[in-house]
């Protein structure tokens, strides 16, 4: 690992993920769940088919399965067939039987007409135009064949996935075990939401930002609360994160403050690398091993508690969960409204609102109030403005990247 602390400069952000992401080797462990439990959860094995589908050629239509004459547009009936029935015999060319949207096609027949191209006399169905081969026909095997890989390892599910596990009759699947994240909380200062506000004192919230976010993805918590800046107290609350939980995330103390003995313990518990990363907010951050798990050590301040999370950590837990890409977060062209002041050196991540303007454009607002400590702007945002490290102030009117919160 790249350990930049004495280096001059700070550490590209680029470089910071890539760091975190080489050290990490998934969770391996398997559990077999519901497909009713299994959105989002992480496909542990291929799934192949194996079955057909559909499992049958069938209409597409409400109308007339028909072989197909060529010496005539009006077709005898000899019969019917609905959605779950078979029809037994084999059509021979002019016959026709009447069909149901998903209903398999009758031995023989070649083409479907829907009703509303056809005149009913009798038992003689004349039709508009001549049926061209396999119209409205829904061959089997056409969407799935057997044996096919429908699902990879490595896949996450999404609803339309779980839907697509039961059209093939599955009803348990293998997924990669929850991960268990440990969170907590350093400083003196920290007060519990709830509690009286003490003269000095601030209530804690990057946990509850933390652990909400976790909770959004499947991850079992365990909420380590606020440890004092206690050296027994914080060696403890280390030493049973790392035992319990496949990651632990703290915040506060990886800058260079003095009553910090968050560095001082990890130091003896762990390998861990303290970074100064070329990003804004968010550069103080530590991350390394303990004996059983990985450790995310996010500067304290609010904001950049949030954004290291979002930049540095998400990825990392994604690695960790068995994902099978990581891919980079998505990015969208959007033209500024006013001046983004910045000072080249670290990467931004300035808050703002992006919004379509009447024109059709995708434009951004930034907001004026960027400080690290000011959450009210990431909870209003509906982006991260990301600009390069090397820039500076951009005009109002320049196209920039942004990242969907
Ligand atoms: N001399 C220097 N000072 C600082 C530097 C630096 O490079 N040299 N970096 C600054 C930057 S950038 C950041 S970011 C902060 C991060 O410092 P720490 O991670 O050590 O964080 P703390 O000092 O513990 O706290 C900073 C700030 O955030 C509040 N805080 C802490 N934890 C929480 C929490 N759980 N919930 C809400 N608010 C929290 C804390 O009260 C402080 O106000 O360092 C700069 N300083
Ligand atoms: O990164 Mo600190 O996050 O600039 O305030």
């Amino acid at each position: 690992m790249n350990d930049v602390c004495n280096a001059p400069g700070l550490l590209p952000i680029e470089t910071a993920i890539q760091n975190i992401l080489g050290s990490i080797t998934p969770v391996k462990d398997v559990e077999t769940i519901t497909i009713m439990q299994s959105v989002d959860r992480v496909l542990a094995s291929d799934v192949k088919s194996t079955i057909n589908v559909p499992a049958h050629n069938n209409s597409a239509m409400d109308g007339y399965a028909l072989c197909i004459s060529d010496k005539s547009l009006t077709y005898t009936q000899v019969g019917s067939v609905f959605a779950g029935q078979v029809f037994e015999e084999t059509l021979t060319p002019g016959q026709c039987v009447r069909i149901m949207t998903g209903a398999a096609i009758a031995p023989g027949a070649n083409g479907v007409v829907m009703q509303e191209n056809a005149s009913v006399d009798g038992d003689k169905i004349t039709f508009t135009a001549q049926p061209e081969l396999n119209e409205n026909v829904r061959f089997a095997g056409e969407d799935i064949a057997i044996d096919d890989v429908i699902l990879k390892a490595g896949d996450k599910l999404k609803a339309v996935d779980v839907g697509l596990l039961a059209s093939l009759g599955i009803a348990n699947i293998d997924v990669v075990r929850n991960l268990k994240i440990a969170v907590l909380s350093t400083g003196d200062e920290l007060i519990e939401p709830g509690q009286p506000l003490m003269q000095g004192a601030i209530f804690e919230s990057n946990r509850a930002v933390i652990i909400s976010a976790l909770q959004q993805k499947n991850i079992d918590v365990l909420d380590l609360g606020i440890i004092p800046d206690d050296k027994e107290l914080i060696t403890n609350a280390f030493l049973k994160a790392n035992e319990l939980a496949d990651a632990v995330i703290s915040s506060g103390g990886v800058s260079v403050g003095e009553a910090d003995f968050t560095k001082e313990v990890l130091n003896e518990i762990g390998e861990i690398h303290f970074w100064k990363i070329a990003m804004k907010p968010g550069k103080p951050f530590a991350f390394g091993k303990l004996s059983n798990s990985y450790f995310f050590g996010l500067p304290g301040n609010p904001v950049s508690a949030a954004v290291t999370f979002n930049q540095l950590v998400e990825p990392a837990l994604q690695k960790l969960s068995g994902l099978g890409e990581v891919n980079p977060k998505m990015r969208f062209n959007a033209v500024t409204t006013s001046v983004i002041k910045k000072r080249p050196g670290r990467a931004d991540f300035q808050r703002g609102t992006a919004t379509i303007n009447e024109q059709g454009d995708l434009v951004v607002a930034p907001f004026n109030k960027q400080g690290s400590g000011v959450l009210s702007s990431l909870s209003k945002a509906n982006c991260l403005i990301v600009v390069p490290a090397q820039s500076g102030n951009i005009e109002k009117g320049a196209t920039v990247s942004i990242e969907l919160l």
